[in-house]
């Protein structure tokens, strides 16, 4: 099973409610909202103002990625304002496992994010405190930049780590319907796409989800819909 989280940092935003409405009737199964700070990342994307006020756009899971630092300082911040899965760094800071148990305190789905360089040993101590494992397959901080295939071997070995236990492993950068197949064989469940889903505009959304949809099922067999 394989799940589709389009990134809004790909969409128009001087119209973010529309598409988020666009991309979740599309075919979207997550939202995934790119948080960066200008200091853990050189970008600086929107913060949890943002987020409320796209709430009431649609029902589904908002996957909150934090690329601040520090986090806890803002995570009561995002769940208030409506995140379901909200995922931190594991090199934001020194005290990962805090930010994990708060997460979990605020009643939502914690999620740990680790960058390509950094080893998938860096998350072992941290899978009791885990619903996610997100893997990045660019370095973070912007849309539209080239899979990291290497990345991949952290993703199987993510895999290994979490076998029996019930935890997602999301794939994040440069996923494409070509890079989608190898991310979903590698074992990931849940793929983020920005530019490959937001590309050519609203009329294009359900065409590109179900493109990126199909090649992961063709890699897997198994279809997008889980319950
Ligand atoms: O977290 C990030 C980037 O830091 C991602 O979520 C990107 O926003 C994905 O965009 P594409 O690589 O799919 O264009
Ligand atoms: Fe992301």
């Amino acid at each position: 099973m394989t799940l589709l989280a389009p990134s809004i940092l790909a969409a128009d935003f001087s119209r973010l409610g529309e598409e988020t409405r666009a991309i979740a009737q599309a075919g979207a199964d997550w939202i995934h909202l790119d948080v960066m700070d200008g200091h853990f990342v050189p970008n600086i994307s929107f913060g949890p103002a943002v987020v409320k006020a796209l709430r009431p756009c649609t029902d589904k899971v908002f996957d909150v990625h934090l690329m601040i630092a520090p986090a806890d300082p803002y995570l009561a911040a995002f769940a208030e304002a409506g995140a379901d899965a909200i995922t931190v760094h594991v090199e934001a800071g020194p005290h990962i496992h805090r930010s994990l148990q708060t997460i979990r305190s605020l009643g939502k789905r914690a999620g740990v994010a680790l960058n390509p360089g950094t080893p998938a040993s860096a998350i072992e101590p941290l899978l009791d405190m885990v619903d996610l494992v997100l893997v990045m397959t660019v370095n973070p901080g912007f849309g539209g930049q080239s899979f990291i295939g290497s990345a991949l071997e952290t993703v199987s070995r993510v895999k290994a780590m979490t076998a029996g236990r019930s935890i997602d492993i999301s794939v994040d950068g440069g996923i494409t319907a070509e890079t989608a197949g190898p991310a979903a064989s590698a074992g990931a469940t849940i793929l983020v796409a920005g530019s490959a889903a937001f590309k050519g505009g609203p009329d294009r959304y359900e065409a590109n989800i179900a493109a990126i949809r199909e090649a992961a099922r063709a890699a897997t067999g198994r279809d997008g819909v889980r319950c």
